[in-house]
């Protein structure tokens, strides 16, 4: 079977306030982008890696992959106005039969082993997302009414999430709707049930400027 990683860098990072995108930051001395891509090369999948990029930022980052002497093979994809079209202009690219992990660039600690077990159980069901359960407490906010909700059936939704091609590509002939906060969303929206695989608690997202503190933290040296 062919593997394939979406990464999708073509965010703009409004939450993060910094004036560099936060995908292009340094953690530990390295690009927070270059570390993702670094795990989903070294996994035992080798998937062929596709990077979706705003048209804007990609001289710039092909300026840091001369600086940083970067040179693990990818292909780059032009980045959307919203992550659908982001992820929706990779898969269009793809034309062979395929398993594809969509991945956000700003999860950049997540392991070789979760990849490849994303890859492995999405073989075996069709398709896998990650997600870890919440260890807080949560309320469901309602017409100004708040109620509490069952914590062991709430699940924190991460990435990686992969499908086949042949899903993937009639989940994203829809239009978008801005309840398609995920890829598992838009797959869902066209009836299939979305398999959930334990995910990790590192893999964090890089949102906040804390997260960055944390991933630094948490970065293996
Ligand atoms: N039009 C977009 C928007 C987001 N992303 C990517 O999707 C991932 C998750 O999105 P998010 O954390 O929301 O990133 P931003 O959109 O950059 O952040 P913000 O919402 O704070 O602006 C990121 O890797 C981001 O680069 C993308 O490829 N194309
Ligand atoms: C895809 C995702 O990372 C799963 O948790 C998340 O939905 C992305 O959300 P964002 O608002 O685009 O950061």
């Amino acid at each position: 079977m062919k593997y394939y990683a979406i990464i999708v860098a073509g965010g703009s990072g409004n939450r993060m306030q910094t004036e560099t995108p936060k995908q292009f930051l340094l953690l530990k001395n390295l690009p927070v982008l270059m570390h993702t891509i670094k795990a989903f090369a070294q996994s035992d999948s080798q998937p062929k890696i596709l990077l979706v990029l705003n048209k804007d930022q990609q001289g710039y980052w092909l300026r840091l992959c001369e600086e940083f002497n970067f040179r693990i093979p990818h292909q780059i994809i032009d980045g959307g106005t919203e992550r659908f079209y982001s992820v929706k202009n990779a898969i269009e690219t793809i034309n062979e039969e395929c398993f594809v992990a969509i991945h956000d660039a700003v999860r950049p600690l997540v392991s070789k082993e979760l990849i490849d077990n994303c890859f492995k159980q999405a073989e075996q069901r069709g398709n896998v997302i990650t997600a870890v359960q919440s260890s807080d407490s949560v309320r469901l906010l309602r017409d100004e009414k708040t109620s509490a909700l069952i914590r062991s059936e709430i699940y924190l939704v991460q990435t990686p999430q992969t499908f086949s091609l042949n899903v993937l590509k009639e989940a994203y002939q829809q239009d978008f709707t801005s309840q398609f906060t995920d890829d598992a969303s838009v797959v869902e929206a066209v009836g299939y049930e979305i398999n959930i695989v334990e995910g990790e608690r590192n893999n964090i997202k890089i949102t906040y400027p804390i997260d960055l503190e944390l991933a630094e933290l948490l970065l293996k040296n």
